[in-house]
């Protein structure tokens, strides 16, 4: 089986998908690390964000073994990472990776912003996971100051809401729910209420699939 999460800027995905990856035993991959990585590598070696032979050379460099440096989790490569991705070469170079990662046994749960939409478009379920901006800004401030980072709840949110646009009006791979994509959205609910909307999601597709 495979879940496709989509949905914009800190809105949980990353954390539904890996309490979900680890709830069916399936593998996870957040797919925004990938640009991360590929903006982080820009930025280490001095090139502009907006150079398409680099983006795309340090797209076809990429090492997955670094995708657990910390640095790719900062505001500023995330910033980096929403001006990289929207580069169509960088994108068409990323697609393969993350296709043959969906397809390998026994499953897998991918989290972005184009999963059900250009990534996995036949995936098994679709969640789109939104929460008010301001919702999102808090607890992106909250888990940046618990890292020790000295973060502003009004910058977080000014940087959410332009990534959010850049995502969205993109020429390519926009932000947007998948036409069959399940809306989920977490405001009000905490970490372990979001999980469980998510599997019950689930589940009712799998018991209508079963039947059907
Ligand atoms: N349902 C939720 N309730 C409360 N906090 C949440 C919820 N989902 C995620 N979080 C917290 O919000 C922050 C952003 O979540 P994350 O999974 O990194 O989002 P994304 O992958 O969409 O950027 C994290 O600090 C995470 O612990
Ligand atoms: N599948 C994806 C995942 C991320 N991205 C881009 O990468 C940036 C960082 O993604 P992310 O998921 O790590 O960001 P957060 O939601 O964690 O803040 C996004 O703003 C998008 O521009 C993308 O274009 N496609």
């Amino acid at each position: 089986m495979i879940i496709a999460i989509d949905g914009p800027a800190a809105s949980g995905k990353g954390t539904l998908g890996k309490r979900l990856a680890h709830h069916y035993g399936y593998r996870h991959l957040d797919t925004g690390v990938i640009y991360r990585a590929v903006a982080y590598a820009l930025m280490q070696s001095g090139h502009d964000l907006n150079d398409e032979a680099a983006a795309v050379q340090a797209a076809l460099e990429l090492d997955p073994e670094k995708f657990g440096n910390p640095a790719l989790k900062t505001q500023k490569a995330g910033e980096g990472a929403s001006i990289v991705s929207a580069i169509p070469r960088v994108r068409e170079v990323l697609v393969n990776f993350q296709r043959q990662f969906a397809a390998d046994p026994p499953g897998a749960v991918l989290d972005g912003r184009d999963i059900g939409t250009v990534i996995c478009p036949h995936a098994d379920v679709k969640i789109f996971v939104v929460a008010d901006p301001k919702v999102r800004a808090r607890r992106r401030t909250m888990e940046a100051r618990a890292r020790g980072e000295d973060a502003d709840e009004a910058a977080v949110l000014a940087d959410i809401l332009q990534r959010d646009e850049r995502d969205k009006n993109r020429p390519i791979a926009p932000l947007k729910p998948a036409p069959d994509a399940y809306l989920l959205d977490n405001s009000q609910l905490d970490i372990e209420g979001g999980v469980r909307a998510a599997i019950d999601i689930i589940e009712a597709v799998r018991a209508g699939r079963s039947r059907g």
